[in-house]
């Protein structure tokens, strides 16, 4: 009969059978530590052997690119410039654009030294429609054609707290989504004879929400609509367009770098290797493509399973106290 005074004491878990002591062991852990060393040592597991399966396919070879021709924009810095260089270096003709002519013209120069077949640029805003078509109507005039579009461009992007500014957003849908539109219409019917590609580059912030970015997060995720609605079209009418959405994580461009320095933890990617990857996934006619690989491929498999979490994550790799509403 047991004392009711005394502590009624438990059995010591290892005289329990396993389950129930492994059970017990886990219950006393807890759930965010339990996350945290999931996802320690199950999320880079599975992100490399995704990124081994993944690569140890591929097949590119630059001479697939030989005598491409190749429309280029935002190319006068960044990683759009540094396309036009890797697309020279493999002997394609390339038309580059952007706003500021004195740097296209040192690209283009460039990009004939590196052994580019031709080089060609057209210089202004993406705020204008007409210019978006003039520019595939100038690679018709000169190639008699078109084989890859990279829509690479972005306008001005402040990177703080959303201030409200309707008018901003509305600008930056138009110069970094319609824009992007309004090409694809005008070069759709040369890709088709030409079996081509579109190459649309987007970021992290076009799949996950990041803090500071939300006008240019919001037109980023408009690509992923668009242009994922409209590779499902191609594919139902058989139309030979293949469309790859590269999405991007830190990029060590001069733009990032001067923007969110003082809120990376840690530096950008390097703008070249990256540049050559969006042009590999798009010669390969990849559906998507993931920059630098694990860092962005990771987050996007916990997005839908662990979002709270996915949020905390990237709060926490920004240094979010330097972000001082403007
Ligand atoms: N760097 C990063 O960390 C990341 C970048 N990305 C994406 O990669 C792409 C390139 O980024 P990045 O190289 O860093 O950008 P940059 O700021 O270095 O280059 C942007 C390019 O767009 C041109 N441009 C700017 N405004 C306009 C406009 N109104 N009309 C036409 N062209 C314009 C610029 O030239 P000009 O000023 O002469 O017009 C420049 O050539 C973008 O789509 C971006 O979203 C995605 C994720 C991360
Ligand atoms: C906005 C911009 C490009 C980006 O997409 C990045 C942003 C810095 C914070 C980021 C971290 C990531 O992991 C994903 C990408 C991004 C949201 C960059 C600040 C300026 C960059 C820009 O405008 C284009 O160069």
């Amino acid at each position: 009969m047991k004392d009711r005074n005394l502590p009624q004491l438990q059995p010591h878990p290892s005289s329990q059978p396993w389950p129930l002591q492994t059970h017990r062991a886990v219950e006393h852990v807890p759930e965010e530590i339990r996350m945290g060393l999931l996802l320690k040592i199950l999320v880079p597991f599975v992100g490399l052997v995704l990124a081994f399966c993944f690569y140890s396919k591929e097949d590119f070879k630059p001479e697939m690119m030989k005598g491409k021709r190749v429309i280029v924009t935002g190319a006068s810095t960044g990683i759009g410039e540094q396309m036009a260089y890797h697309l020279a270096r493999m002997g394609a003709h390339v038309l580059i654009t952007a706003r500021t002519e004195a740097k296209l013209q040192k690209v283009v120069t460039w990009c004939l030294e590196l052994g580019a077949a031709s080089a060609h640029y057209m210089y202004g805003s993406m705020e204008d429609m007409a210019l978006a078509e003039d520019v595939v109507k100038e690679a018709k005039r000169l190639w008699g054609g078109l084989d890859m579009l990279i829509l690479n461009h972005i306008g001005y992007t402040y990177f703080n707290y959303f201030d409200g500014d309707v008018e901003h957003l509305r600008k930056l849908l138009e110069i970094n989504f319609l824009s992007y539109v309004a090409m694809t219409v005008s070069a759709l019917p040369v890709l088709k004879e030409s079996g081509g590609s579109i190459l649309v580059v987007s970021s992290t912030a076009g799949k996950v929400g990041i803090p500071f970015v939300a006008p240019y997060s919001a037109t980023k995720f408009a690509l992923d609509g668009f242009f994922s609605s409209l590779r499902q079209e191609l594919i139902i009418e058989n139309i030979n367009v293949s469309i790859t959405l590269c999405i991007l994580g830190h990029i060590a461009t001069e733009t990032a770098e001067k923007t969110v320095s003082h809120v990376m933890q840690k530096p950008g990617a390097p703008k070249e290797e990256c540049a050559l990857e969006i042009i590999k996934s798009g010669a390969l006619r990849k559906r998507e493509l993931y920059y630098p690989y694990a860092a962005v491929r990771i987050p996007l498999l916990i997005r839908d399973w662990a979002p709270e979490f996915l949020d905390s994550f990237t709060r926490n790799r920004l240094n979010v106290e330097n972000v001082k509403r403007s």
